[in-house]
């Protein structure tokens, strides 16, 4: 999906499958916001037509990604392609002011993207979720693995508990989870926070351990939820989760335990 200067743009398929834009000029401002979210391989050719006509334009451009595709291939395995490298080489041609990034994953997009600044509203809203938890210092901030540890442990938590975790490298399955640091006392309330959640596995697991050490509520506080791959089990009765709150960058779909956070780009830009 495009949007540009708060109007979603009209983008149709011709039957051959090719992409026709519709009714674009009359959006056109000398300086543009382009919003971008990725769901398909297609919606990055759309992303090229849009800023070639601004460009032609004369239109001056920033762009706000929803979700950096490729942001989770951030290096380079033997005998595969390095994708998040070229996916940022291909914006970097589209020479964007500036380009806003929500919750890049890891550090490789923004080192990759030129101009680029990253977003990290699961962060920003941590402090209001405890709030309106009302968490005492025996509540714990949770981060499922060391990539969620790097990315948040420096921006005062600290005392947060690290899980550390085994992921199949063949199956992509989660095998082993322990508490690497921090301890649970009994009755905590957790929140564990991570830029995205795709199958769930890593929190399910995380969930169910903490419940097991004798948390009493546990929480999900995630940027990115993927409609794809998003299972259900997380939101069922059974799950060691009792809520989930994120954002609506990929996922729109409603269910009495997902919360979303607004996510405005007015906040930010
Ligand atoms: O366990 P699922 O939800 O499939 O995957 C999400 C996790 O995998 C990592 O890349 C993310 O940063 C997150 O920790």
């Amino acid at each position: 999906m495009i949007i540009l200067n708060k109007h979603q743009l009209i983008t149709e398929r011709f039957p051959n499958g090719e992409t026709k834009v519709k009714d674009f000029d009359q959006w056109i401002k000398a300086d543009n916001l382009l919003e971008f979210t990725y769901q398909e391989d297609g919606d990055l050719i759309r992303l090229f037509f849009v800023k070639k006509r601004l460009e032609e334009a004369g239109a001056s451009c920033k762009l706000w990604i929803r979700y950096m595709p490729y942001s989770r291939m951030d290096r380079k395995i033997e005998g595969d392609l390095f994708t998040l490298k070229y996916v940022a080489a291909f914006i970097n041609s589209l020479q964007f002011d500036k380009v806003y990034v929500i919750e890049p994953h890891s550090e490789t997009t923004l080192t990759l993207l030129e101009n680029s600044v990253a977003i990290y509203p699961a962060l920003d809203w941590l402090p209001k979720l405890m709030e309106k938890l009302k968490f005492s210092d025996n509540d714990r901030i949770v981060f499922p693995d060391k990539g969620a540890a790097a990315r948040y442990l420096n921006s005062g938590y600290e005392d947060a508990c690290v899980f550390e975790k085994q992921r199949n490298p063949q199956t992509g399955r989660i095998e082993a989870m322990k508490l690497k640091t921090g301890n649970i006392v009994k009755g905590a309330k957790c929140i564990i926070v991570d830029d995205l959640c795709s199958a769930g596995g890593t929190f399910l697991w995380a969930g169910k351990i903490l419940k097991e050490m004798g948390a009493s509520e546990i929480y999900l506080l995630v940027t990115h939820c993927e409609p794809r791959v998003f299972k259900g089990a997380l939101l069922e009765e059974d799950s060691p989760i009792d809520l989930v709150f994120t954002t609506d960058s990929m996922m729109n779909t409603t269910h009495p335990k997902l919360n979303y956070i607004n996510l405005t780009t007015e906040s930010y830009v």
